[in-house]
């Protein structure tokens, strides 16, 4: 399998700390009077992979979309000076073309309804690379044919995209991401629709483009998957943090308990030394 190489894109530094990963503050959205997400600040740092956690409803995809800049703004036109800054620029400031250079957001729900096959699908990736006017060269086709490469789907390029499963199309979603090579990579829910096998293929991917010094930022639901996967997590509850840092410190009864109104306990893997959950009721 191969995987991508970072772009490095250079941006405009904005006032305030340099930053070597995503940092963002103060990040609230609200709509209908309902604040959504309160005050949120979350950090991802480079070369690691974040997890974003909480239970269902918690504002994981909210957050999501409002840091890759595709969230409307809230309606009640509300301003409370979030920050949003990426490798020290500010992220949501960016023009809309460098931005779709840095950042990739794989979405939880993309559209896969394109009557396109997946080859033209993963090629999309590479329109921040090429000039307005310019068609496929064969850099991008190179491109978009490693990024299908690394998620196993070579064998797809030719199929139309509307003809896939769930987890066939999890994989295209990926392999564009992949072919934007982007510095920042977002995900809610990656691991949606796949089985075990390919659950476990998507985390070694995230961890490869880690260790390639990309910043990984993803939804998860399974906790027993960001215990072994993740090295930083956030975990989020009723739109706002309660707890971030390394796995070992925020996946422990005491935070996972009132979250998620279960009985965690914690046992060691015997290979890998990382925690490993279970759960009951309370
Ligand atoms: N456009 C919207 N209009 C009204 N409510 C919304 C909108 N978008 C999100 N919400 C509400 O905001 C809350 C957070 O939603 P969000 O999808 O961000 O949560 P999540 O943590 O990703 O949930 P899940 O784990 O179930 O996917 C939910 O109660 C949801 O119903």
């Amino acid at each position: 399998m191969t995987t991508e190489t970072r772009t490095h894109v250079p941006a405009p530094s904005v006032a305030g700390p340099p930053d070597d990963g995503l940092d963002a503050a103060r990040v609230s959205w609200s709509t209908a009077g309902r604040l959504i997400l309160d005050g949120v600040d979350v950090t991802a740092p480079a070369g690691a992979v974040s997890g974003l956690l909480g239970p269902n409803g918690s504002g994981k995809s909210t957050l999501l979309r409002v840091l890759a800049g595709v969230q409307p703004p809230s309606d009640d036109g509300r301003d409370d000076g979030a920050r949003v800054v990426f490798a020290g620029a500010d992220l949501l400031a960016l023009p809309r073309r460098r931005r779709a250079r840095t950042l990739a957001f794989v979405e939880q729900e993309a559209s896969t309804d394109l009557p396109v096959t997946v080859l033209d699908a993963v090629l999309l990736g590479r329109i921040p690379h090429r000039s307005p006017l310019a068609g496929d060269s064969a850099d991008d086709r190179a491109a978009a044919r490693r990024a299908l490469d690394a998620v196993d789907a070579a064998g797809l390029a030719d199929r139309e995209v509307t003809t896939l499963s769930g987890g066939e199309r999890q994989r295209v979603h990926m392999a564009r991401a992949l072919a934007q090579e982007p510095a920042l990579i977002l995900l809610d829910e990656p691991t949606n629709h796949l089985d075990i096998a390919a659950q476990l293929d998507a985390l070694r991917i995230l961890r490869a483009l880690a260790d390639r010094g990309v910043t990984v930022l993803a939804a998860l639901h399974d906790l027993h998957l960001a215990a072994q996967h993740c090295d930083h997590v956030v975990l989020l509850s009723g739109g706002r943090v309660v707890a971030a840092g390394a796995v070992g410190d925020v996946l422990v009864p005491d935070v996972l308990d009132p979250v998620y109104g279960v009985r965690t306990e914690v046992l060691t893997h015997p290979r890998t030394g990382r925690p490993v959950l279970t759960f009951s009721p309370r």
